[in-house]
């Protein structure tokens, strides 16, 4: 049984749509992570599980129970949110235990439990300080060990490690998938950093503009994008995408020519005639001084070194076309040949710009 669904949901604020026509269905124990930019609507669907947003149109299932009208309090949610909201007159402790004691949970469950989240989330010693004298990292610790203690069926996560530094941030990761293979709850994470969503999630819900765009696996998210978008939103420096042109046999791109291998030639006549954009990872764009079997031939117009890899800049047409390089191997103004891997394309239809899918051989 699936542990939240959503069906046909809308939310609007007053006259503006801002979720249309939501259909996703999370598992029971799932770590599932509510991906977009800013404003697309990811904080508004944990709010409407939370029960602390209404739903507009369609129905949300809870446990296989219709959830539109059930109280934020009757369901069985634990929320941390991005500024923690710790009560800044409280312990540590007396934070941690809060939402037990208001269910009147016995004092030994309490201080029980209390005494394990500490633990688990190394606090030991912090318990009689109060929030204002801890760091961030410790502040994000405690939102976390008073979100474990409720035992909830639903753990509901809003960015909560955004005000973290990197390497806190890379720390905190870890511990949140540690806590969710000890307590295995059904967990909604909200980020828009894509870091977070590919090491945090075992899948990924990408949004934009209130519509979900794809829901798989972080893998085929990053290797099997569902359109450009989520192409682009994935990734860093973004795919490359190419506008290009089959002419008979031939890729056309920068008025050069190249025979695809038989697997794309099948593949992209099936879609002929509707616009076509190629992408392709900058790790996967090889330069080289010698011609391969696909291959051609561009300028190095600018090199950028980011220490452990180097960005080697060129264009196709007026479209950037970016190659990320473990070595310093080519300068500034040089001509390269461009060798392209047929097995890391993708291609998109220029019109919906929906993925045209992959051959058979790729999959
Ligand atoms: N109570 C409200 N009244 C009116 N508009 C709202 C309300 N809450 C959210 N919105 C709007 O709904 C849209 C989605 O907001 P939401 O907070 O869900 O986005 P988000 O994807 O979580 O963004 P962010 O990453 O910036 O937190 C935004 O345009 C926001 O301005």
């Amino acid at each position: 049984m699936d542990s939240i669904r959503f069906e046909n949901v809308s939310k609007s604020f007053g006259k503006t749509k801002i979720i249309n026509n939501l259909n996703l269905s999370i598992e029971k124990g799932e770590r599932l992570i509510l991906l977009g930019p800013s404003g697309c609507g990811k904080s508004t669907i944990l709010r409407m599980i939370s029960g602390l947003e209404t739903i507009t149109t369609g129905n949300l299932y809870l446990n296989g129970k219709l959830a539109n009208d059930v109280d934020s309090g009757d369901r069985d949610i634990a929320m941390v949110f991005q500024n923690y909201a710790l009560y800044p007159h409280m312990t540590i402790e007396e934070n941690v235990g809060y939402g037990l004691r208001i269910h009147k949970e016995k004092k030994d469950v309490i201080r029980q439990r209390v005494k394990e989240a500490i633990d688990i989330l190394n606090l030991t010693g912090l318990e009689g300080r109060y929030p204002k004298e801890l760091s961030g990292g410790q502040r994000q610790r405690v939102a976390l060990a008073r979100a474990i203690v409720k035992r909830s069926d639903f753990f509901l996560l809003d960015e909560p490690l955004s005000n973290l530094d990197a390497q806190l941030r890379g720390q905190a990761r870890k511990e949140l998938v540690r806590i969710h293979e000890m307590y295995g709850q059904t967990f909604i994470y909200v980020t828009h950093d894509q870091i977070e969503a590919m090491t945090v999630g075992q899948r990924i819900a990408l949004l934009n503009g209130g519509d979900l765009q794809m829901l798989d696996t972080p893998h085929n998210v990053y290797h099997r994008p569902a359109n450009i978008f989520v192409a682009k939103f994935i990734g860093s420096p973004s795919m490359n995408i190419l506008t290009v042109k089959m002419d008979g046999r031939d890729l056309v791109l920068g008025g050069q020519r190249v025979e695809l291998p038989e697997m794309w030639q099948k593949k992209i006549h099936e879609k002929e005639g509707r616009g076509l954009k190629m992408g392709i990872r900058p790790e996967n764009v090889v330069f080289s001084r010698e011609k391969g079997p696909y291959s051609v031939k561009v300028n190095i117009h600018y090199v950028e070194n980011y220490g452990n890899r180097v960005g080697f800049y060129t264009e196709i047409d007026g479209e950037e076309l970016i190659s990320i390089m473990p070595e310093d191997e080519f300068a500034k103004g040089e001509d390269v040949y461009w060798n392209i891997l047929p097995e890391k394309l993708h291609f998109f239809d220029g019109e919906t710009t929906m993925s045209i899918g992959y051959p058979a051989e790729l999959s």
